[in-house]
């Protein structure tokens, strides 16, 4: 698949475009009310989006040992039993990535490299999650990440400069954060719950995607409103807008309070209504997550066994 090399910004496009809240609240409630997922897919749901979870650990307190843990249970998400029952090949169901802090990315190459796991390491960048430092050091801790083996960089936009409609500085910045991550993919976190309106939002998906982002992402995980469905459909419909106007596929990722199996086929569902099936894999949809996997495999291991699990009483509980 080729990647999104960006375009010239359009400001008058970008300018021109308003949201109807109201129409996205209208198409949600029907996507949620008549596009749910059989019940006889959802096994085969769950399992495929695992491959799509940035397995994501971003606490002050992370360290070797908790990444290396966080690393086995991303090239083992589900137990033996699930993955036998599930009739897949030993060693085929990973998730997407792990997605850690600059600082971690070291032990996370690693740890990955030795169980001999090929996932990628995603690292957040650029003074995540608010952004509030200088550009030269955001782009430093791009190279930084880079250098020590992130293939994804996960940046943060400057919040001030969409709140204060000032689209080409965004862009530049953009760009030169896209110049930056070099080979590495750029997802590009918009922050959505401080961009104040739909109309933002879309705005700023437009201009990310513009200036080459691989990948536009919701939320850090760390502001009040994060991943929501109607800010998730207003970030589709822009990429579909992209797609269609300059033929590049940008993947999108929802972040930040996905903790349940259901929020994951509500997710799913969109991806399949407005973006249709390709947006069903890992190369175009990622969700970024926490503490999301313990759920799904609870929900496997129920629908495989028909018995009830206790969150602790999964691995990684
Ligand atoms: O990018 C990923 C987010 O930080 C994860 O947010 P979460 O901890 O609410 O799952």
């Amino acid at each position: 698949m080729e990647r999104n090399s960006g375009i010239p910004l359009d400001l008058g496009w970008v300018n021109r475009s308003c949201i109807n809240d109201q129409a996205v609240k209208g198409r949600v409630q029907d996507l949620l009310s008549s596009r749910t997922v059989q019940s006889g897919h959802h096994l085969n749901w769950l399992a495929r989006s695992i491959q799509c979870i940035d397995l994501t650990t971003l606490a002050g307190d992370d360290c070797p040992s908790n990444v290396s843990r966080l690393c086995s249970k991303a090239a083992n998400p589900v137990s033996n039993d699930i993955i036998k029952a599930l009739g897949i090949d030993h060693g085929l169901l990973t998730t997407g990535a792990v997605c850690v802090y600059p600082a971690r990315v070291a032990n996370a190459y690693q740890g990955l490299e030795k169980i001999g796991a090929n996932i990628p390491v995603a690292s957040v960048a650029t003074g995540f999650p608010t952004g509030q430092t200088s550009l030269t050091l955001r782009l430093e801790e791009i190279k930084f990440a880079v250098q020590n083996g992130a293939k994804e960089i996960d940046i943060v936009i400057n919040r001030e400069l969409a709140l204060a409609q000032k689209w080409e500085e965004l862009y530049t910045e953009l760009l030169e954060m896209r110049k930056a991550c070099g080979e590495s993919h750029m997802k590009s976190i918009l922050a959505v719950g401080e961009l104040c309106n739909l109309t933002n939002v879309y705005r700023a998906s437009l201009v990310a995607m513009m200036a080459g982002s691989d990948f536009i992402k919701t939320s850090t995980g760390k502001e009040t409103v994060n991943a929501t469905l109607p800010i998730g459909l207003v970030m589709c419909r822009a990429i579909r807008a992209y797609n269609r106007k300059t033929g590049f596929q940008v993947g999108f990722k929802p972040a930040g309070g996905i903790r349940t199996s259901k929020d994951v086929l509500q997710w799913m569902t969109l991806m399949k209504e407005e973006l249709g099936d390709e947006y069903l894999t890992n190369h175009l949809f990622r969700i970024g997550a926490s503490a999301l996997l313990n759920d799904i495999e609870r929900n496997l291991a129920n629908q495989l066994t028909g018995d009830y699990f206790l969150p602790e009483e999964m691995p990684m509980a």
